[in-house]
């Protein structure tokens, strides 16, 4: 195989277009409407992205590399599904099969019900893209870069509109190259949504960013998925996939290790209290393993509601302050060091579907009375 040149970095002419999300009638349309609704043009509950068995190799013979090792992954339209993982994992070579850049070593991308390299005249102007760098000309203003950007998308939203959707109107005549990280990052962002993509593709959103653009990003991803696009991120930040992500999958070493709902990728794992250590001596609570490093107590307990009640009632009755007392009932962190580190268990052959969820890891046995200093 040749090998595949790396994401572009100049990579305007190669992106996708964005362009208007189809009506019903639109005469391109395969089909009107999904399971929640919208006029996606793929069949009725169809996913509007589905890979089956993905795999991408990079070089060939003795150098071949073998980034993506057969991922199964299903993003409904209306939903937000983030890829996770650790360095090197796969997740942008599995994210630019979707966006049709490459095509697959072996396996199968459908996007809108289509192939989005052999149909990428079709699948192009209903996805839009966000490519993990950009690079408009620095010596355009904001406005004038998106009044460029309008020009190749067949009926665009206003520019003024798209400046106001991602706070830029107060810089909408600062030149590109003077705008700060989270400013350029933020149109690009206009860019991509410009044409009201069906399929939306993020590759990590909100690298750089400050917490408050942070969190503008994802109100504007949760708008994406409220007006019933389909959302495919890639993030390192697992707070956000948390907060953003109806489903999630963790991939290590190209392959997806872990997929579900948030809460189906916790499911048995231990939550976490922690507290600034007492004074006083912690009595015997329902949890499974204790730390204690002198200044910080870790209880890790699979049932957080009992160790929360035992504590709070001893500290109640004691008349003991639990300072800066944490409890964390999503373990995702946990379940993502795990697999980081090679704890987690094996991986399969193939790359679990996240829908159903893949079985959780056994429960820790049951909590102990042993969480005394
Ligand atoms: N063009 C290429 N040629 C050879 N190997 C490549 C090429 N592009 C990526 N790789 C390798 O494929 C693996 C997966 O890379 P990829 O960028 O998809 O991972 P990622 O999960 O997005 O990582 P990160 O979180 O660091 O961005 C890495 O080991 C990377 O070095």
């Amino acid at each position: 195989m040749t090998p595949t040149p790396r994401r572009p970095s100049t990579d305007r002419p190669g992106r996708p277009g964005p362009s208007p999300r189809r009506s019903p009638g639109d005469a391109t349309g395969t089909a009107t409407g999904t399971a929640t609704g919208t006029a996606t043009g793929t069949p009725t509950g169809a996913p509007a992205i589905e890979l089956r068995d993905l795999r991408r190799t990079y070089g060939r013979g003795s150098s071949a590399y073998d980034a993506v090792r057969g991922v199964d992954l299903e993003v409904a339209a209306g939903s937000v599904t983030a890829l996770l993982g650790t360095n090197g994992a796969g997740k942008t070579s599995t994210l630019e099969l979707v966006e049709g850049l490459a095509a697959p070593t072996g396996g199968e991308v459908r996007v809108l019900g289509l192939d989005p390299v052999a149909d990428r005249a079709r699948v192009r102007p209903r996805t839009g893209v966000l490519l993990q760098s950009s690079g408009f000309p620095a010596d355009l203003t904001v406005r004038e870069t998106l009044r460029m950007w309008a020009a190749t998308v067949t009926a665009p939203r206003p520019v003024e509109e798209s400046l106001e959707r991602l706070t830029l109107t107060d810089r909408a005549d600062v030149r590109v190259g003077a705008l700060s990280g989270g400013e350029q990052r933020r149109l690009d962002l206009a860019c991509t949504l410009m044409g009201r993509p069906e399929v939306v593709l993020l590759d990590e959103p909100t690298t750089g960013l400050d917490p408050e653009s942070r969190r503008d990003v994802w109100q504007i991803v949760r708008d994406l998925r409220d007006d019933g696009a389909a959302v495919l991120l890639t993030t390192h930040y697992l707070e956000e996939a948390e907060a953003l992500a109806d489903h999630l999958a963790i991939m290590h070493a190209g392959r997806v290790r872990r997929a579900g709902t948030p809460a189906e990728i916790a499911e048995g794992h231990p939550s976490t209290v922690r507290l600034d250590t007492p004074d006083r001596t912690l009595p015997a609570l329902p949890a499974g393993r204790f730390e204690d490093d002198g200044r910080t107590t870790t209880l890790h307990t699979t049932d957080l509601q009992a160790t929360l009640t035992a504590l709070l009632a001893w500290a109640d009755a004691e008349g003991v302050r639990l300072d800066r007392l944490d409890a964390r009932t999503a373990s995702l962190e946990s379940v993502f060091l795990a697999i980081a580190e090679g704890r987690d268990a094996p991986s399969p052959d193939r790359s679990p579907d996240p829908s159903p969820a893949p079985s959780p890891a056994p429960a820790t046995a049951a909590p102990t009375a042993g969480a005394t200093r």
